[in-house]
């Protein structure tokens, strides 16, 4: 396998060795293990069954192919390129908005013409925004004039948390988007405080995100599932976390999961290891919508609190915090750990897992960027920031000398990290 880097090594045919080279390797992994070949055909499987190390290959082959394409198009057609990406969320937008996967089955001809009346009046513009999510193979044309499920359409039509994931995306976060830099033209001053962002400029709100969601039951629901499905994505899941800990040792601590929206982690964690006492906090709201789905089988308590208040839970062993201090200022996570202070023992740990983003140029630029664009994320929604290892230190010492680090671990199979802090008095 090529070395991984960000440099370009050298020559577009060079490159297309590199390619060669990786994608066989990773063709070679699945026929050994007798898995699918990658395909994109309705019901391919969502993503390429790899080990680790073929992993490697495929981010390798990503970065090459990155590479090359920008080499080809020069510097003119990858700022087209880039221009163009402008208008990939409208096709996606409709497929949501109009339930457009679930108008037909798998495997059925649909007219362009009768789809895009079902959806709008004006169906003209529908059959040109159909036609431009053929292109970006959000589905396909088995003949002209008729569309079909593709394989992103397929998995669409049939996971509704997955269509909740791009309704937030095309909705919640997609206008915020726009506005990054409006909202630093409107508000440069420091702190950036959290109803300062790019999201309020869109919603023209002066609320911040979790408050202005809470009001929208609707909206609430759709976010805490995109949460949920996030836990299914390749790094993201709860496995990660589960493996990269000792949880075992604690035998029948009691655990909470601040901010365990709906309880995806929760439920890993009490089915794994039954004997820990495992609760979720999170939003009223969140936590309504939780209970109406939750099994109750899972046995995890669920209980309202706001973060920001006063922690009320006592003789607590963790508090395990999942993708939530990375939606914060550092000012405002400061004040989360505080209000847990008057609970802890010695001893007690606050376990936080979270995005450790590497040093720029140090893994493949395909995945960097992924990284970068989720930082840009919590920059647009929430003036917060996707930390480095630096980082997160600089934070949990300045918010208490008595939070002593005690572990960074860096999980191999994900980009998300677990801290250990230990409360020293
Ligand atoms: C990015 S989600 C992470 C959810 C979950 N930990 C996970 O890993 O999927 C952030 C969570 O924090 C919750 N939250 C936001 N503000 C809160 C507050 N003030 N108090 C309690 N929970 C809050 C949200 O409702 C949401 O469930």
């Amino acid at each position: 396998m090529a070395k991984l880097s960000h440099e370009a090594p050298g020559s577009i045919v060079q490159l297309a060795a590199t390619i060669l080279e990786n994608t066989r390797a990773i063709d070679t992994f699945l026929k050994e293990e007798g898995l699918p070949g990658p395909s994109l055909h309705p019901n391919a499987p969502a993503t390429p069954q790899l080990s680790a190390e073929v992993d490697l290959c495929l981010q390798q082959a990503l970065a090459s192919i990155d590479e090359l394409t920008a080499l080809l198009l020069g510097p003119l057609g990858w700022l087209k390129l880039q221009v163009g990406h402008v208008y990939n969320m409208v096709s996606l937008h409709a497929l949501y908005r109009f339930s457009i996967p679930t108008q037909f089955s798998i495997g059925e001809e649909a007219s362009i013409r009768d789809v895009s009346m079902r959806c709008s009046d004006n169906g003209d513009a529908m059959s040109r925004i159909l036609q431009h999510a053929v292109t970006n193979r959000f589905l396909a044309q088995p003949r002209p004039g008729y569309i079909a499920h593709s394989a992103c359409s397929t998995l669409l039509s049939q996971s509704p948390a997955l269509m909740d994931w791009v309704g937030s995306a095309c909705e919640d976060l997609w206008p915020a988007a726009s506005q990054v830099i409006p909202a630093l033209l409107k508000w440069p001053e420091l702190p950036a405080l959290p109803s300062h962002t790019a999201f309020n400029v869109a919603e023209n709100t002066d609320r911040p995100f979790f408050q202005a969601l809470a009001s929208d039951p609707q909206r609430t629901r759709r976010f805490a599932s995109a949460m949920g499905l996030m836990q299914s994505m390749p790094g993201f899941e709860p496995l990660a976390a589960l493996d990269a800990y000792d949880w075992a040792s604690l035998r029948s601590a009691t655990v909470i999961d601040v901010g365990g929206s709906d309880g995806a982690f929760a439920t890993a964690l009490k089915r794994k290891y039954p004997t820990l006492r495992v609760i979720v906090q999170d939003l009223p709201g969140v936590i309504e919508s939780t209970r109406s789905h939750l099994d109750a089988a899972a046995d995890v308590i669920l209980q309202a609190h706001n973060f920001f208040d006063l922690q009320p839970a006592q003789d607590v062993d963790v508090y395990f915090f999942r993708l939530i201090l990375h939606d914060w200022p550092d000012e405002f996570c400061s004040k989360i750990l505080r209000q847990l202070i008057p609970t802890l023992k010695p001893g007690t740990r606050i376990i936080v897992n979270d995005l450790m983003v590497p040093p720029l140029g140090s893994v493949p630029i395909y995945q960097e960027r992924q990284i970068r664009c989720q930082d840009l994320a919590m920059l647009a929604l929430f003036n917060s920031k996707e930390r480095s290892r630096e980082e997160w230190t600089k934070l949990i010492t300045a918010t208490d000398t008595r939070f002593r680090i005690n572990s960074i671990i860096q999980v191999s199979t994900s980009p998300l990290g677990l801290l250990e802090i230990v409360w020293t008095p």
